[in-house]
């Protein structure tokens, strides 16, 4: 019998049409509980998708379901072991991401550090009247000490653009050492203390969860150095957002750039937005055409593979895994 697949918003023609010759195809464009997504789900094999949540109204119900494609490299909105306990294979979609997020990263240290955003405003504002003063002046990247907080794929991405790019000095701090990291960029790994007090620009490309949830507070804003630059591409929750406001209003630390946030879209109300010395981004660090379509082929490949009893490349709970 031929197998469902439930399609969560759009995908790219060419690659709708690989799952359209073997799955029969539902595509929905939000996610319910008892509508369209839901009932969809009641009859599906596996589901695909980029920004999907899976309520377990829904999955109580899906008693077919056996795999779930994300297109993401982050998995936090779903309940892994909830997953695993139903039998069902999660996939996502890291690799194809990597090189366009860690741009995004020294993108954000660039134009926090140079106040890149503020000085081209300065210029369209038709404020640039002569030769420029201290007003204008910024700080330096290069030669500075990068600490990354969760030096994984991106983390390691990043580290290379930061020392062989840049001549910076790379720390780290992780639950294990990375001997590739220190091998390639000579990264030393710190506690995390070490390296807040350490770093010139500290830069966390954590996952959420459990353990890491507001692991940047008060306490750790209060440790960083007053010239210091904070970067997040990781997650906004692994930050309590109210802390990093007071940081920066208080001058604990020089700025931020932000490409994750608490809630998102941030609220346009946010004192974060008031603050010149603050980036936010629209939490676009994998979004360039060629890599929003890479991390889309990538997670039809998981989903095709999952379904024709072949491993997929890149699974989140393996241990799910039940070949037919
Ligand atoms: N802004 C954006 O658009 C994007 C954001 N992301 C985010 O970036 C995250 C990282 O992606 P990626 O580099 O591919 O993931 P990886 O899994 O390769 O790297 C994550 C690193 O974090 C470390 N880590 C995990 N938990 C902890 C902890 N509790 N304390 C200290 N270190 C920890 C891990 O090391 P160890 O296990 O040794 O602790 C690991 O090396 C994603 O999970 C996602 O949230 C990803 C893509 C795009
Ligand atoms: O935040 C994006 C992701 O792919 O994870």
């Amino acid at each position: 019998m031929t197998q469902r697949v439930v399609v969560y918003k759009n995908l790219p023609e060419d690659l709708l049409a690989q799952l359209k010759a073997r799955f029969e195809i539902t595509e929905v464009d939000s996610v319910d509980s008892d509508g369209p997504f839901a009932a969809a789900m009641a009859q599906a094999d596996g589901v695909i998708g980029g920004g999907l949540s899976l309520p377990s109204a829904v999955l109580d119900r899906a008693s077919k379901l056996r795999t779930v494609a994300t297109v993401s490299a982050g998995f936090d909105q779903f309940d892994v072991a909830d997953l695993t306990r139903r039998g069902i294979l999660l996939s996502n979609t890291p690799a194809a991401l990597t090189e366009t997020v860690a741009d995004t990263v020294l993108m954000l240290m660039l134009m926090t550090a140079r106040r890149g955003a503020e000085l081209a405003e300065y210029v369209k504002a038709g404020q640039w009247q002569g030769s420029v003063g201290p007003d204008c002046y910024s700080s330096d990247v290069h030669g500075k000490t990068l600490g990354i907080v969760g030096m994984g794929r991106i983390g390691l991405a990043v580290g290379r653009r930061a020392k062989h790019g840049f001549g910076m000095n790379v720390r780290y701090h992780n639950r294990s050492q990375h001997p590739a990291a220190e091998e390639a960029l000579q990264a030393k790994w710190l506690p995390l203390d070490d390296l807040l007090r350490e770093c010139d620009f500290v830069c966390v490309l954590l996952p959420l969860s459990a353990e890491t949830e507001k692991r940047f507070s008060m306490r750790e804003f209060a440790l960083m150095q007053k010239h210091a630059f904070f970067i997040n591409a990781g997650r906004g929750r692994v930050v309590d957002e109210a802390a990093l406001i007071a940081a920066l209003q208080n001058g604990q630390i020089a700025g931020a750039g932000l490409d994750v946030f608490e809630n998102e879209p941030l609220d346009v109300a946010s004192p974060l937005l008031k603050l010149p010395q603050v980036v936010a981004l629209p939490h676009v660090g994998s979004a360039t055409h060629q890599t929003r379509y890479d991390m889309a082929a990538s997670a039809v490949s998981n989903l095709i593979d999952a379904l024709e009893g072949r491993l997929p490349e890149f699974m989140v709970n393996p241990q799910a895994w039940k070949r037919e």
